[in-house]
């Protein structure tokens, strides 16, 4: 069941038509479904159901705390990546026992924050870095949970600048070094070896990576039992995709039917970290048509919404669908645009060659698709463009969860040094 539908023509998020909401919220904005979300979680859940399991859901995908807090009230645990998201996980109310902090370089700062918040697991990624996290610890006279995060030398088959557990990426151990690099944490003071962690990339869409990667980690946690490093924890990261446009993913019950072939045996706790797969296809972007510019070679359509707000078509030529928000009726003609934003940057384009009614004019609305996970994350201010709002509607209920940035609190962060007044 989708929860962006038109009712009498009119795109709905659940009980709220989504012209009513630029009305009085303004565009662009971005506009997230409860129900979505919350159905996303349940179904991705349940595919682990009698497996002894935490879902941590990846807070860089969206970490808006209204967000958070609708998936923490479901049970959600919370993947971070910073003190920053960390922070926001606490806030909107995930018990620290839930909490896991990955990421490639973790700061002492963070370090320190972490261990006394004493959260679940540290999942460290370099030599250096368990060095550091040892050396924190025990001047703060603890001993860290920690995994290492191996990098199993496996393509992802996605795109290259998401791709994590190739050899040439920098995330991770390779895993050729693991059992010595986990015999070296073993013997450290400040350190408690608790698990092993793996994500091997984002957008997969096809299960056959991931099956070659667990089954390399089940290995390592087998050969790490004969050296008497027992492993509680597997963190299998997570990376599973969504439909952008018509693609067919495995579905959540095929991915855990391949983790209990993978890993089951081992009765080990096993940690999942879902992003994208929760939040992707439960938010859109939705912006206004300024102009219509028929040029010789194309027609453009342009938004209010711009690269700033929502960055994946220019950065990975990510496809997002654009639909007007007024229903095409049968019989009406379409015309094939290219849909852009008004940054001054060639690459500000949502879709090119992409087909909206003939008909469409400036003030008509339009929602592009998919944009919950790395969309208002992602945004920047580009331009001098302040951040977007988002929305969050439950049922026939809605509420800004994030206001509209003003330009002068924008300009305000510049400080201007005194040789210049
Ligand atoms: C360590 C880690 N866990 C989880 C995720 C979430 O990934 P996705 O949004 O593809 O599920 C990521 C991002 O790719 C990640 O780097
Ligand atoms: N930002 C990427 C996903 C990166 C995942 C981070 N590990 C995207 O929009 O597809």
């Amino acid at each position: 069941m989708n929860h962006f539908e038109y009712v009498d023509g009119v795109l709905n998020a659940e009980g709220v038509s989504i012209s009513e909401l630029a009305e009085q919220v303004g565009t662009p904005f971005y506009c997230y479904s409860t129900a979505t979300l919350e159905r996303h979680y349940k179904v991705y859940a349940s595919a682990f159901d009698g497996l002894d399991a935490t879902v941590c859901y990846a807070l860089k995908a969206n970490s808006n705390q209204a967000v958070i807090k609708t998936l923490a009230k479901l049970g959600a645990g919370a993947d971070v990546v910073s003190v920053g998201e960390m922070r926001r996980a606490l806030r909107a109310g995930i018990a620290p026992s839930k909490v896991i902090f990955s990421g490639v370089g973790k700061a002492d700062a963070e370090m320190r924050e972490a261990l006394d918040a004493d959260i679940a697991q540290i999942n460290v990624e370099s030599i250096p870095e368990l060095l550091e996290l040892n050396r924190v610890a025990l001047d703060m006279g603890k001993k860290a949970r920690i995994a290492l995060r191996i990098n199993p030398h496996v393509d992802a088959k996605t795109h290259e600048k998401i791709a994590t557990g190739k050899a040439e990426n920098k995330f991770g151990i390779d895993w050729t070094r693991a059992i010595e690099v986990y015999r070296d944490a073993a013997a450290m003071d400040g350190i408690e070896v608790t698990g092993i962690a793996m994500h091997i990339g984002s957008q997969l869409t096809d299960l056959t990576p991931f099956r070659e990667a667990f089954t390399r980690l089940a290995g390592l946690v087998e050969e790490l039992r004969t050296h008497g490093i027992e492993i509680k924890n597997l963190d299998l990261g997570g990376g599973l995709g969504i439909a952008y446009q018509g693609e067919t993913p495995p579905l959540p019950d095929a991915y855990g039917q391949m983790v209990r072939e993978t890993v089951g045996h081992l009765g080990c706790h096993i940690t999942l970290e879902p992003g994208r797969l929760i939040v992707g296809n439960a938010g859109i972007l939705v912006s206004r048509v300024m102009y219509i510019k028929d040029g010789e070679a194309k027609r453009f359509v342009i938004l209010d919404a711009a690269m700033n707000d929502l960055i994946r078509p220019t950065l990975y030529n990510a496809y997002h669908e654009i639909i007007a928000v007024s229903e095409a009726g049968d019989g009406d003609k379409m015309a094939t645009v290219d849909v852009v934003g008004p940054v001054c940057e060639t690459g500000d384009t949502f879709g090119k060659d992409r087909k909206l009614p003939d008909n469409l004019q400036p003030g008509d609305l339009v929602a592009i698709c998919s944009a919950g996970a790395y969309g208002a994350v992602m945004s920047s201010t580009y331009n001098t463009r302040a951040l977007t709002p988002e929305v969050l509607v439950s049922g026939d209920k809605f509420a800004v969860i994030r206001e509209r940035q003003s330009i002068d609190e924008l300009i305000g962060l510049d400080k201007i040094p005194g040789w210049l007044d």
